[in-house]
């Protein structure tokens, strides 16, 4: 499903990532673990197409991401991947069912089908009682969920998670490691999610760790 080769990423002269290559295939958890510094986020960002490398190859399938340009990779972006953050980003000013939908729209999708399937995963979330909620009128617990099904709204091939629990308590935490297991079994959805959380880090099907700038395993 995915493939990157090689990636090279330095900020000035901080060498942030040295050569990593990682495939992620169907229906699977990949977690990622490592110390502060090691990378994580900047290569979640690059598999995500957030960030570019300064070198190496990313494929989807068939699709030569690294080669697209900056229109063709949001488009890409959009209609393939989908993001958790620890900080859920939600839309203050817009329902949960709006914020679920956004991206549908975004992708230029028929409302009517991106209202319906946004309905049903607010349901699946079990988060449909807070369909009308703001975000501030709902719990953290109840934000990282809707911040899922945003997340879900265009069937990315890939989610990526960046401390998707980091902001939750240990009993939402849990919620949300069932939520990730659920959405693998019934839907195939795979995850690469970046964590500290041990918990989180052990359910994963594939269980990564990086040092300074490389995957050591
Ligand atoms: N936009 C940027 N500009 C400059 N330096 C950056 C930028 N993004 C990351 N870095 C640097 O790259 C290194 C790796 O950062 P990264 O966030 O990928 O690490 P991480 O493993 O996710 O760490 P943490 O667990 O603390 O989030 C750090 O030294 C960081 O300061």
């Amino acid at each position: 499903m995915l493939s990157a080769r090689n990636i090279v990423k330095s900020y000035g002269d901080v060498n942030v990532l040295k050569g990593v290559d990682i495939d992620v295939y169907s229906g699977e958890i990949v977690s990622i673990r490592g110390a502060s510094g090691a990378g994580k986020t900047t290569l979640l960002q690059i598999m995500g197409t957030l960030e570019r490398p300064d070198s190496g190859s990313l494929m989807y399938g068939d699709h030569k991401v690294h080669q697209l340009r900056d229109k063709g990779l949001s488009n890409f972006r959009n209609t393939h991947i989908g993001f958790v953050f620890q900080f859920h980003h939600l839309l203050p000013e817009f329902t949960a069912l709006e914020n679920v939908c956004m991206p549908g729209f975004i992708a230029g999708k028929p409302d009517s089908e991106v209202r319906k399937r946004a309905g049903e995963l607010l349901k699946i979330l079990n988060i449909h009682h807070r369909i009308d909620h703001k975000p501030n009128a709902m719990s953290g617990g109840e934000q990282q969920r809707v911040a899922v099904a945003r997340a879900l709204i265009n069937q990315p091939d890939i989610v990526f998670a960046d401390e998707p629990t980091g902001n939750l308590d240990s009993v939402h935490a849990e919620e949300m490691h069932e939520l990730f297991l659920r959405l693998r079994n019934e839907f195939n959805q795979s995850f690469v999610i970046v964590t500290h959380n041990h918990e989180l880090a052990e359910l994963a099907d594939r269980k990564l760790e990086m040092i300074d700038g490389k995957i050591i395993r």
